[in-house]
Order: structure tokens, then sequence, then C-alpha cells
């Protein structure tokens, strides 16, 4: 028999897969067709296109399912100079395998069909049933600044997570490449990068190169045995209005850790801690209201776990997936791996007045 999940894994990787050759695409191009949404915050036509692949991917083969993703249609509606672009690439784009592109199927009809793929990730996600999360560009602004960006999709449950696929086009192939310095700015995706992180709940986390065809045989990834925090380092945003910097050093201060933190875009923070390059994610709020959003977890916090990590919000709560579209009830993220996640979440919570 096959494994549990062993179809909605293949089909999710499959997707990324098909979407990151989009992606990629739009990195490369000068004009990314980037316009502002309602909270300020980037989208380009790279998000739009990735999303209406994955989401007609996940449309073809698994019709029942609910779908909570990032982007939504209402822009595109009012706009057709950024609309056509996006058509075009959607319609372009394919696997290079046949059999693999038959295997994901779900295509675009139309332009009107794409209006309404996009507008199937709506769903307001909870506590039952099966719902995946979309992330068609997760780190837009490390994307249009060349730096780190992930293709991320997960399977909940119930409110927990299932599977978790990460598609990582400008991280190394190999797992063994330390976070160099520069991992966080002026990024390719050429020959040796693009990686996809995967995790089924109970079977590990695995990384294969990310490729163009079909899926390459993945390798078992562990978290890094931290022994002593003087070797360590955290992963952080680049984007100091997404994580707060200067509490960060206080924590790793205190904590005895004296090297620089290692900053990049995206959930590759999750994949790069996963695979042992990096050691501990941090994510502290900058403001009292935000709320995180489920897409921007999900599929990490999943291989992460499934690497050996423990994966907490400051409160030392697990992520709750099954409250709705965002982790209402989490507030900021630590993961690290399970033998140190205790006292950094000890020494976050005498910095940020917790405790
Ligand atoms: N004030 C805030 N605090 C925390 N995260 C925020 C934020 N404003 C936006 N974000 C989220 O931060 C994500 C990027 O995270 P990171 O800084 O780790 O790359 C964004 O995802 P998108 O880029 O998909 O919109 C966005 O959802
Ligand atoms: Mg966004
Ligand atoms: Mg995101
Ligand atoms: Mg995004």
């Amino acid at each position: 028999m096959a494994s549990p999940y062993a179809r909605e894994l293949e089909i999710a990787q499959l997707a990324v897969q098909r979407a990151a050759i989009l992606t990629k695409r739009v990195f490369h191009e000068k004009a990314k067709g980037t316009v502002s949404k309602d909270d300020a915050s980037p989208v380009t036509i790279g998000d739009f296109g990735a999303q209406a692949l994955i989401i007609a991917a996940l449309r073809a083969n698994f019709p029942g399912d609910a779908i909570v993703a990032e982007e939504e249609a209402a822009q595109l509606r009012s706009d057709d100079k950024l609309r056509e672009p996006i058509w075009g690439l959607v319609r372009d784009t394919k696997l290079e395998d046949d059999a693999a592109e038959r295997l994901l199927g779900g295509g675009v009809k139309d332009v009107d069909d794409l209006l309404e793929v996009l507008d199937l990730g709506r769903s307001p996600g909870g506590r039952k049933g099966r719902v995946w999360t979309i992330d068609p560009i997760d780190g837009t602004k490390g994307f249009l600044r060349g730096g780190q960006y992930a293709l991320a999709l997960a399977l909940l449950e119930d409110g927990d997570v299932k599977v978790g696929v990460l598609g990582c086009p400008n991280l190394p192939v190999d797992d063994e490449a330390p976070l160099a310095a520069d991992i966080g700015a002026n990024q390719t995706d050429a020959e040796g990068r693009g990686v996809i992180f995967s995790a089924v709940v109970g079977q590990g986390a695995t990384s294969r190169p990310l490729g163009t065809g079909g899926l390459a045989q993945g390798k078992r990834i562990k978290m890094k045995e931290v022994t002593d925090m003087a070797s360590a380092s955290f992963c952080e945003s680049v984007e100091s209005c997404h994580s707060n910097q200067s509490e960060a050093a206080q924590i790793a201060q205190r904590l005895g850790i004296t090297k620089p933190s290692v900053r990049m875009d995206s959930q590759a923070k999750y994949g790069s801690i996963a695979r042992g390059a990096g050691d501990i994610y941090l994510r502290l709020p900058t403001s009292k209201t935000y709320q995180e959003k489920i897409w921007d977890h999900a599929a990490g916090d999943l291989i992460v776990r499934e690497a050996g990590g423990q994966v907490t919000d400051t409160k030392g709560q697990r992520l709750d997936f099954g409250v709705g579209r965002t982790l209402a009830t989490n507030s900021g993220v630590i993961a690290a791996p399970a033998a140190v996640h205790g006292r950094v979440l000890e020494v976050v919570q005498e910095v940020l007045g917790l405790k």
C-alpha cells in the first residue's frame, strides 16, 4: 500500500515545481508587474501566475478540498494591463517532462478562468476538513530585491499540517553548503540552485533539486545539533518591519550567540534550518495587532518539526493553523532544534517581558 499522503505529496511537489518555472521567468525580467495591495505590500505578476497554476493543479486533482491562498483576483478584474501578461505566463508554463505534466494536469482555460481559479483560494480555513494553504511567492520583497523567496504549499487536515512543500529557487541544492553571508542578497537561480523541501507528518523531511522536468529523488534532511550556543546563529527576516531585530540581538547576546544573524527573506529560513545549514529561526512581533498568516508558516512548520525541530510561538505554544486564515492565537515564531528550543524560549520570554 502506498504511504499516507503519497499522492498529495507528489501533486504538491509537481505543482510547486511547475509554478517555480513561472516565478523564475519573472525573476529574470526587469519589469515584474509590481502593484501595491491594500495593505501597501507588493504583489507581482509572478505571485498571481504561480497561485493560478498551483490552484489549477489542486482543482484538477483534489476538487473537494478547500484552499486558503494569499492573493485574489479583485485587482486584476479592473486592470487588463496586469491581467494579460499573467495570462500569457500561465498559458505557456508547463513541466518539461510530458508524463509529469499529464500527471499534474489542471490547466487554466482562458482569462475568465484565470480570475476564477485565483479566487478559489478565498476559503476562511478553520478546524474542519482538508484545507490547502498557498503562498505563491513568499518573500515578495526578497523576490523584487534579488534575494531569497519561496513557493509554499501545505495540506491541513482538521487544522493540523499533514503535508508541506517549499520550493526555494535561489537556495543551493547542496544541503551541506553552509549559509553564506550573502545568502539573502544578490541571488541567482543559476546552475546548482533551486531546491524543494518536503515533509509528510510522521514520515520525516526531505530535500531534492527543484528542476523543471519531473521530480528527482529526495534525500532525508535533519536539523544540526546545537551543542554550543557560541557556534550557533539566528536566521531572521531581512525586513525589520516583519521581525524585531533589536530584541533578537539582545536575545542572542543573553544566549551567548556571537555570530551575526543570517538574514534572508521567506520560508527559505525554515528550509535552511531544517537541513542544518542554519540553526534557529526567530520571528519576533513588531506590533501588537499584526496576525501572522497561515500560508507564511504551514509548510515550514511541518518541515522543521519532521527534521527534528520544535516550532512554537513566543508564548511557547504550537502554531495553531485551525483558527482561520491567520495564526490569530499565536505571537511570533521560535523554530529550533528540539534540544535547545526550551532554552531559547526562556530567554525570548525574559527579553520580551513575558515571564
Ligand atoms: N508586520 C508584519 N509582521 C510579520 N510579518 C509580516 C508583516 N507584514 C507582512 N508580513 C509577512 O511577512 C512575509 C515575508 O516574511 P519574511 O520577512 O520572513 O520574508 C510576507 O509574505 P509575502 O512576501 O508572501 O507577502 C508577509 O505575509
Ligand atoms: Mg504578500
Ligand atoms: Mg508570505
Ligand atoms: Mg506571498
